[in-house]
């Protein structure tokens, strides 16, 4: 059987973020992962190129995690999500921690901003609390007075009741936020790492197989695919592990 057909279901839950610098290497990533079918444009390449990389996406039929995380007074997050809303792209970000009006209005602002340019609105989802961050971290610099698996969990439904479709967290927080947030709910993990693999700067992480048992829809991998020898290979692997589930 040809890979694309056996790896189709299990390549449909994994975003590759294209954590580079400029678009020559985002389409030189995209030659080397054709089965790639959900790509995240990030803080790093959007900054570098503007929006021309989401055209090349597009003429190539990839889904688009605009991960942008917008965080300011509302007024300035909406101004950002319509303008992000024109686009075309599957998921937006924004911090939770922007807050309820900021939230609200990125939800309606993506909207008429899909709807100026007659594409479908993004889903807007919110960042928890990034990947990156610790249990210390978030009570002696952050100075959060909360567990971290309790913050995690009031910032998606502080998501989901500003009208949010989804929020992102580990995969540690994921079973939680399932169980309470129900199974509408978007859950996108970062923070995933196949046994063995270096984690980085990732604080949270766990393995694909035990992010998607927890209830993740999308699981976030870059620097385990994207910087392994055989990037393809790589990806091909965590496709198996997840069909094996
Ligand atoms: O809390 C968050 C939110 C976003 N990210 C992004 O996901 C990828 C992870 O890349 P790896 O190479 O697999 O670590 C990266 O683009 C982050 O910006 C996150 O890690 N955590």
């Amino acid at each position: 059987m040809a890979h694309s057909s056996l790896y189709t279901s299990a390549a449909q839950k994994i975003i590759v973020p294209l954590d580079v610098a400029s678009e020559e290497d985002a389409i030189a990533t995209l030659n080397k992962l054709p089965e790639v079918q959900f790509w995240k444009v990030g803080l790093e390449l959007f900054v570098s190129c503007g929006p021309s990389i989401l055209e090349r996406l597009k003429e190539q039929q990839k889904r688009i995690f605009l991960d942008l995380k917008f965080h300011d007074i509302s007024n300035t997050v909406a101004g950002a999500c319509r303008a992000a809303g024109r686009y075309g792209a599957d998921l937006l970000t924004v911090h939770a921690t922007a807050g309820r009006t900021a939230l609200k209005a990125a939800v309606t602002a993506a909207q008429e901003g899909a709807a100026d340019s007659k594409v479908e609105p993004p889903k807007v989802i919110a960042i928890t609390l990034l990947t990156s961050l610790s249990a210390r971290d978030l009570a002696f610099d952050l100075k959060i007075p909360v567990e971290l698996p309790e913050y995690a969990l009031q910032m998606a439904l502080l998501a989901q009741e500003s009208g949010l479709a989804g929020a992102v967290c580990s995969p540690q927080e994921a079973e939680q936020l399932r169980q309470v947030c129900g199974d509408d709910f978007l859950l996108v993990c970062p923070g995933v790492r196949p046994q063995g693999a270096a984690k980085g700067d990732q604080m949270r992480s766990q393995t694909p197989t035990q992010a998607i048992q927890a209830g993740a829809n999308y699981l976030v991998i870059g620097r385990p695919i994207t910087t392994a020898p055989d990037p393809a290979q790589a990806f091909q692997t965590i496709c198996q592990e997840l069909e094996g589930i």
